[in-house]
């Protein structure tokens, strides 16, 4: 469908602090979180609502609304996917969780599946993809492909960073899909890293640099 920046001060700003050179564990940690809140908060703005009666606090009956229709599965991409689930999880604690595991080759830049736990009856469920980082697409789209092969086919994206070319890519593989992202950066460098970027995502939420 379409990528969605969210240029609110609050997202411009975490992901700034991301940026810094040298930055700690616990902060990269706690920063892809709180953006990752920030980004769910945007990505679910399209849920339908329905209204119900309830009583209220005076004991009367008083009209409110409730989300309906298709529940979420939150599927994290392993590894760097996980530094975002607490984020994700705080505003939707109900939700399912559908795990990938995909490590990018470093010299081909291919992903390379190894882990897939989806839960059941997903195409009853939107995905809500979480991943810090979309680059050359090649991860993304593998883990698009897992999730229609299963039958779900209401797919959003939250990635903290993206790269043009790989919107590009994943948008021409899956045009029916929804990409939220802070920030849409320049391009790839010669070894598929994000320009500007955050450097290596996983290596600073596990601490493995
Ligand atoms: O768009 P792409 O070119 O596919 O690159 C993006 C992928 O690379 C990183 O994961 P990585 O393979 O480094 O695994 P990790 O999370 O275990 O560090 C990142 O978290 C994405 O999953
Ligand atoms: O810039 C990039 C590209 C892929 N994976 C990362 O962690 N960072
Ligand atoms: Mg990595």
């Amino acid at each position: 469908m379409t990528i969605h920046v969210i240029n609110h001060p609050l997202v411009k700003h975490k992901l700034g602090l991301m940026r810094q050179q040298g930055i700690s564990t616990k902060s990269f940690r706690e920063l892809a979180a709180e953006v990752g809140t920030l980004l769910t908060y945007e990505a679910t703005k399209s849920l339908e609502v329905e209204t119900v009666m309830i009583t209220g606090w005076d004991g009367s009956e008083i009209p409110v609304e409730h989300i309906k229709g298709k529940k979420i599965t939150v599927v994290p991409i392993l590894r760097a996917g996980l530094g975002m689930m607490d984020g994700v999880m705080n505003l939707i604690p109900s939700a399912k969780v559908s795990v990938v595991g995909l490590q990018r080759n470093e010299e081909t830049l291919e992903p390379v599946p190894y882990f897939e736990k989806l839960v059941g009856k997903i195409d009853e469920r939107i995905s809500l993809i979480i991943d810090p980082m979309l680059a050359t697409g090649g991860s993304m789209i593998a883990t698009i492909d897992m999730l229609k092969k299963a039958g779900c086919q209401d797919i959003k994206v939250i990635v903290l960073v993206a790269a043009p070319e790989g919107v590009q890519k994943t948008l021409e593989a899956h045009p029916d899909i929804e990409i939220f992202t802070a920030s849409l950066d320049q391009c790839l460098n010669d070894k598929g890293y994000i320009i500007p970027g955050l450097g290596d995502a996983g290596d600073k939420i596990f601490g493995t640099l």
